[in-house]
């Protein structure tokens, strides 16, 4: 499991450490493991040409001892001072004394001068700012931001990108044309990760996430990444003795006439989500449908252990007599597209007889449920910030929530929150989101809590959705879900 933490945590972490510690240990053993870190993307380091790009605090600091490194094994290394007077002076006297070089932002000919080493450089390491940042860069790092992302070097983001937000991944909007935040190939974080390197728009900056461990010992962290054997360990596996009711049943509310598809997808997938059975609810000539494609279908009311319903009931009359027989049968409940503009009407009240829900809001959905706790938001404000809107909803309803989008973030009502590291943008495909609801209502039934269901569900479906869209192919949510099998296969080795 990856976990990341607060800046509050590390700052925190990182005073009790440092009060048992000789002053300057945290810092070498930063710089020491980004300087391991830039060699080895060099491959060859005498001779290189490596440009610092150097802020006003600790993590240009971190920037100019992993220069001083690098230029005593034979590099050519220049650190472009954009704060002169307030550059870590440590930092810039070791990278001096190594045979390093600097150029100070007031210097005449700047500008160009800098852009020219840009240009010319093998590596840059951006040591603007890590998580004493506040909001995007400014001039002039952010003409520099631009003419490194033109320019062909490596780049290695110190920490993390400069202009992400740490906490929340935010990036501000772009300036006059101008990036407000540096773009990575690499970047080398300390002591743990931050919740910024793992959501979007934050994780695109940061590019391949390194870790280097300083001997931080941070609390419980604000943010958890699962990866194959968290996963493994909380799929459903049937016991030997074991028979289809107790493995679970699953009720299906999805489709109408209108979008049968989406009962057609939503079934296909929930049989490959480790329910014993599964029993459509809705009209019958969307459940003949249904049946024509999963004969395995049970076709009416009856017991289940949980229900998923929303995808395609459109929301109307029927669909909101539908929803409410769902939720009138107390048992947990995973709500999606219709079903949550249905529920954004009634609000949170409408959930006070489940006993676990777990609500699948894309950021628009997202906007609607939002406005059932009375909150104003927008779509962009939702994707800029998806951590705290997913916790907040998360609260409003007393529910797990699982926000989609490029970065999927899973919060649960005690305010524990895990980002999906799998998924690929082919994903954004019609029906996709039908298939994701299928599979994660029947690991559901199958016993796993509303938080697991959404942690293994969201994982499963981005690894499905890697191989359907196998070598860059686009792929439709039917190849996602025909896709499931091989992404249980991977995470359970079998
Ligand atoms: N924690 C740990 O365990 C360890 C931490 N370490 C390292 O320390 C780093 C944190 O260092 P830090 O606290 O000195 O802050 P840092 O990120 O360098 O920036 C603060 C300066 O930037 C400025 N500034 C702010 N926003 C800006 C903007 N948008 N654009 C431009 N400038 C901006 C701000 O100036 P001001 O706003 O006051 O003008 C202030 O002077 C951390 O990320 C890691 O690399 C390791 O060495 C070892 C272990
Ligand atoms: N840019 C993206 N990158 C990765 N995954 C994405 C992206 N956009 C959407 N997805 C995923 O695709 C699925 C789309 O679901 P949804 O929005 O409900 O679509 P639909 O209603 O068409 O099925 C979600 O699992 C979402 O997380
Ligand atoms: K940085």
């Amino acid at each position: 499991m990856r976990e990341a933490h607060s800046v509050e945590q590390v700052r925190a972490a990182e005073a009790a450490l440092m009060a048992v510690l000789p002053e300057g240990t945290l810092m070498q053993r930063a710089a020491a493991g980004l300087a391991v870190t830039c060699a080895g993307l060099l491959g060859r380091v005498y001779g290189s040409r490596v440009v610092l790009l150097v802020g006003s605090g600790d993590n240009g600091g971190d920037a100019l001892y992993a220069g001083a490194r690098l230029a005593r094994r034979g590099a050519r290394v220049d650190a472009l001072l954009l704060s002169p007077q307030r550059a870590h002076a440590g930092g810039l006297a070791a990278l001096r004394s190594a045979g390093g070089w600097s150029l100070p932002a007031d210097a005449p000919g700047f500008p160009a001068a800098a852009q020219r080493l840009v240009a010319a450089a093998d590596l840059v390491m951006d040591g603007i700012v890590g998580i004493g940042g506040r909001g995007g860069l400014r001039a002039p790092a952010a003409e520099l931001a631009q003419a490194v992302g033109q320019a062909g070097a490596v780049v290695v983001a110190v920490d993390l990108p400069s202009g992400v937000d740490a906490d929340t991944g935010a990036v501000p909007a772009v300036v006059e044309g101008l990036p407000s935040a540096l773009s990575a190939d690499v970047t080398v974080t300390f002591g743990t990760h931050k919740p910024g390197l793992l959501v979007d728009p934050g994780a695109a900056y940061a590019g391949v996430v390194e870790l280097v461990d300083i001997g931080l010992e941070p609390p419980a962290p604000v943010l958890r990444a699962a990866q194959h054997a968290d996963i493994a360990r909380l799929l459903p596996r049937p016991a030997r003795e074991t028979d289809k009711y107790a493995r679970g049943v699953l009720g299906l509310a999805a489709g109408s006439e209108r979008y049968p598809g989406a009962a057609v997808l939503a079934t296909g997938a929930a049989l490959h989500g480790g329910a014993g059975a599964l029993r459509y609810v809705g009209p019958r000539a969307v459940g003949d449908a249904v049946l024509a494609a999963h004969p395995e279908v049970m076709v009416g009311a009856g017991r289940v252990q949980a229900y998923a319903v929303g995808p395609g009931i459109d929301t109307g009359e029927e669909a909101r007599e539908r929803l409410a027989a769902v939720l009138a049968d107390e048992v947990p409940v995973l709500v999606d597209a219709d079903g949550l503009t249905l529920l954004a009407e009634s609000g949170p009240k409408a959930l006070r007889n489940t006993p676990g829900a777990l609500l699948t809001p894309h950021a628009g959905e997202a906007v609607r449920l939002l406005a059932g706790l009375g909150e104003e938001s927008t779509r962009a404000g939702v994707e800029a910030d998806r951590i705290g809107y997913a916790r907040r909803l998360a609260a409003g309803y007393a529910a797990t929530v699982l926000l989609k989008g490029s970065t999927t973030v899973i919060a649960d009502p005690r305010g524990e929150v895990w980002v999906n590291p799998t998924g690929t943008p082919y994903l954004a495909t019609a029906g996709s989101g039908d298939v994701l609801t299928g599979l994660s209502g029947a690991l559901l039934a199958a016993g796993l809590s509303p938080t697991e269901a959404a942690v293994c569900g969201a994982y499963l479906h981005g690894l499905a959705g890697h191989l359907a869209a196998d070598e860059g192919a686009p792929c439709s949510a039917s190849d996602v879900l025909r896709a499931l099998p091989g992404a249980w296969h991977e995470v359970c080795g079998a």
